[in-house]
Order: C-alpha cells, then structure tokens, then sequence
C-alpha cells in the first residue's frame, strides 16, 4: 500500500498524460514561431514604400534557413544532446525554453526596428539589417526549440517505456502541428488585422512562448516529485542506468541503424518542412489563391497530421510495422511532389487533395520513426542519439530553404506584379520529388538492417511480458 502511494507519479496514468500535455502545449507555441513567417512571405517581399520589407525570395530564404546555423555549424544541438543527457530534462527544457524567447525577443526587434536602410556585408553578400538581425534571432530560436523537442523525446520515453509510448509521441507531434497550422493559418489574419503588421503576429507568438515557459515549469515541479517519489521507493535492487560518457557518441555513430535513421530523417523531413515554407506562395503562384488566403490549403496539412499522428501511433503501439510504415510514407511522398510539380495540374482541388495526401504521408513517417529511435539506442544515451538525428536534419532544414530561394530567384521567375516576381515552382517540386526518392531507398535499407540486427522495429510497443524479454534479448543482440 505504501509502496503504492510512494510510486503514485510513475504508475499513474493521469500524471503521465498529464505530463505529456504540458511538455506538448510548450512544444505547440515553439512550432507556432518556427512557421509563422511563411504566409508573410508574400508581405516581406513587398516593397518597403508597400509596406512590406522588401525581401527578394533568397533573402526569404536566408532567413528561413537560419534557424539551422547555430545548430549545425555551432554543434549546438550536440552539445544540448549531451547537456541534456549529463544534466537532465528539467534543467534542459527550462535553458531550451528561455533560449527560444530570447531568439524571438531578437527577430521580433530585427523586424520592427527601423535601420535607416542600412546595410552590411557578409561573406561577400549584402544583407539589410532587419534581414540580418531577425535571422540572428531566427537562428538563436532554432537553438532552443530543437533542443527542447529532444527534450521533450526524453521526456516521453522517460513516463511512458512500455505503455503507450508510439501514441505519447504522436499526441505531441499533434500538438506541435497544431502550432504549425496555427501558425500558416491564422498569421496572416493577424496581420492584417494590426494593418498588415509583419512584427505584430511575431509579438503575439513571444507572448504565446512566455505562457509556454511557465507550463514547462510545472512539468518540472511534476517530475521533481516524482524523482523523489522513485528515490524513496528505490528497494537497491533495481539496475542503476549508465551514466553518459564522451565514448557514447562513437557507440551511437557506429551504428549502421542509427545512420539509416538520421539519413532518412534528414531526407523526409527536407521534403515536408522547407516544402511548408514555401507552400503559401506555391499556393499563389500556381494555383491562383489570393493571398490573405494562401495559407488555408498549407495549414491543412498540420491540421490532418493532429488527428493521424496519434492514430498511426497507436497503431505502432499495438500491431508494430514501424519500418513497412516508413516505406509506404516515402512512397506517398514521392507521388505528391511529383503531382505537384507537373504545371498543368493547377485546380486548387488538386493542391488541396495533394496536402491531405501530405498530410497522411508526414503522419505515417514520423509517427514510426521517433518512437523506433529507443529501439536502436538505450536510453542513457538517447538525449546525443535524438541531438545527433536532429544535427543531421538540422542541415537539411537549414540548405533546402536557402537552395530553393536561389533556384527561384535564378531559374523560376515569370513576370513581376506589383513590383514582386512571380514564380513557376515546377523545378523546386522536382527537387522535393527527389528527397522522397532518396528517402525511399533508405527506408527500404532500414528495413534490411532491422532484419538482420533484431532492432524489433516491426515490433509492436506494447508487449505482453513473454515478449519484453524476448524483445530485450533482440535488441541487445542487435546492439552488439
Ligand atoms: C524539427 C525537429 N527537429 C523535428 O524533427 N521535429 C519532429 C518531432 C520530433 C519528436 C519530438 N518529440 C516533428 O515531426 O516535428
């Protein structure tokens, strides 16, 4: 009974979903500022006498772009792999969280300071300093929301191995595409509401942060309790985890599993997010939309991906199949680009069939892929595992925005209107088409190499007890 009453956190189904949508909800209003820019586009390449700010599509793409520098060319996604790993998920969402305010903080003041038209040069290129300034503090933002969507991973692993851990994280990603479809949705609405204000909706998003903070704080007094809960109730028996060494990392990148995962992550996830930055003014271009509108059709992707996340999740939970679940997304992927990029198909049906297809695809992938992750990795190394999946991503986030800017500005301009170009998005869809051709042949290797190692990501989650051991004897067969 005492025992009972000691373990009540650990054990109790409500604390633990509890604990989920606390930690979501901080993960939503991060995912809302990451996307809120992309139906501004069309306003940010506005001439500045029109209000706008006067950005070409590269300078759009700059931007967009740097939300990975600091992760990528700073290690400092490894770095907050490893931080979290040595010091915890409290104190590392906490930093994570108060991060990303500063980086809003910094591009909410890039974008509504006046700066005389200043400019500086970088590297050999011009750049304006609301250009410079909002993409410093996109990038110190990237920073802080990566590192706490690891946290985050650690976190649901932490309250939920064992239990419905594939659907825990499935709920969070549908949280965090809430933010998303928010964002795409309704920024533009909100823009126009403060007289088309470009750094109005970025306001209402640190303020949406701030209550994001104090909601992980109450996480963090949740599982303080429960750690001291666990402490007392700790018999001396149990299994002490490994504490994380340095060595850990060359144990993780050793591993043929652990590339397969990251390579696919990087490849899928380039042909869905960058894609999402654009999909607005794709929806101008070519399929007419006005613009105040233009990010209806984009947010149903999110929108779609809320509902089916959970569900594909809870399917892995219970009947496995998480890496044929990878194959049949890539495939999907494949077909939408594809569609898209042919020219005449430009019926505002068809681009709203495409993104529920979208949406099924960016359902399927992720709800099987970041729960399968545990699978391949132990868990005293799994804050480096997920920084080092997300590093690579990270390049893929940060190159494929800037790569389509230029490929638009140099090789898709059709005409200008109003003092802004317009675009054929024919050659950046064929370049989309071959991420999820390369994701596809990963995909198919992951599931060769589970086959050969015993990773169980065909397994399902939620095992009988007969089957955690044989489950466990798999995986550390697998590891060696
Ligand atoms: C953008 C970020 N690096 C990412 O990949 N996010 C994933 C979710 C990862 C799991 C977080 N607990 C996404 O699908 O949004």
């Amino acid at each position: 009974m005492t025992e009972q009453i000691q373990r009540k956190l650990s054990e109790s189904k409500t604390a633990r979903w509890a604990v989920l949508a606390l930690v979501a909800f901080t993960m939503l209003c991060g995912y809302f500022i990451t996307d809120m820019m992309a139906p501004l586009q069309d306003l940010l390449q506005t001439p500045v006498d029109g209000g706008g700010l006067g950005w070409t599509a590269n300078e759009y793409g700059k931007f967009t772009s740097a939300y990975g520098w600091f992760n990528v060319f700073f290690l400092m996604l490894i770095f907050g792999g490893m931080i979290l790993d040595k010091m915890g998920v409290r104190f590392t969402g906490v930093m994570a969280t108060s991060i990303m305010l500063v980086g809003v903080f910094i591009k909410w003041f890039g974008v509504s300071h006046d700066f005389g038209g200043e400019t500086v040069s970088i590297f050999g290129t011009e750049w304006g300093y609301p250009l410079l300034v909002a993409s410093l503090g996109y990038a110190l933002f990237g920073v802080g929301v990566e590192i706490a969507g690891i946290t985050v991973s650690k976190i649901i692993v932490k309250w939920f191995k064992g239990k419905e851990m594939a659907l825990a994280m499935g709920l969070e990603m549908a949280c965090a595409r809430i933010g998303t479809g928010l964002a795409i949705g309704i920024t533009p609405l909100l823009s126009r509401a403060f007289g088309n204000s470009i750094s109005m909706p970025i306001f209402i998003g640190l303020i949406l942060l701030c209550i994001g903070l104090i909601s992980f704080i109450v996480f963090v007094v949740m599982d303080k309790r429960r750690d001291v809960e666990d402490a007392a109730a700790a018999t001396g028996e149990e299994e002490a985890e490994e504490p994380f060494r340095f060595g850990d990392i060359l144990d993780i990148i050793t591993l043929k599993g652990f590339w397969y995962m990251a390579l696919l992550c990087v490849l899928f996830y380039s042909a869905v997010f960058p894609f999402l930055k654009y999909a607005p003014n794709l929806m101008i271009n070519k399929f007419g939309i006005d613009p105040e509108w233009s990010g209806v059709i984009p947010a149903l992707l999110p929108f779609g991906n809320i509902l089916l996340t959970p569900f594909f999740g809870n399917l892995y939970d219970r009947k496995g199949k998480g890496a044929t679940i990878m194959i049949i997304g890539s495939v999907m992927l494949i077909f939408i680009h594809c569609m898209f990029s042919i020219p005449m198909l430009n019926n505002w049906i068809v681009a709203l069939c495409l993104i529920i297809l979208l949406g099924i695809a960016f359902s399927l992938v992720p709800s099987a892929m970041w729960p399968s992750v545990p699978k391949i990795i132990p868990e005293n190394k799994l804050g480096t595992a997920y920084a080092l999946i997300f590093w690579v991503q990270n390049w893929g986030l940060m190159g494929v925005p800037y790569m389509i800017g230029i490929v638009l500005d140099k090789y898709c301009i059709t005409g200008m209107v109003d003092g802004k170009p317009t675009y054929n998005y024919m050659i950046p869809m064929m370049i989309f088409t071959c991420f999820g051709i390369l994701a596809l042949f990963i995909s198919l290797l992951l599931k060769r190499e589970d086959r050969i190692k015993g990773y169980g990501l065909e397994l399902p989650n939620i095992q009988k007890d007969a089957d955690i051991v044989l489950a466990e004897e798999m995986i550390g067969e697998g590891q060696r």
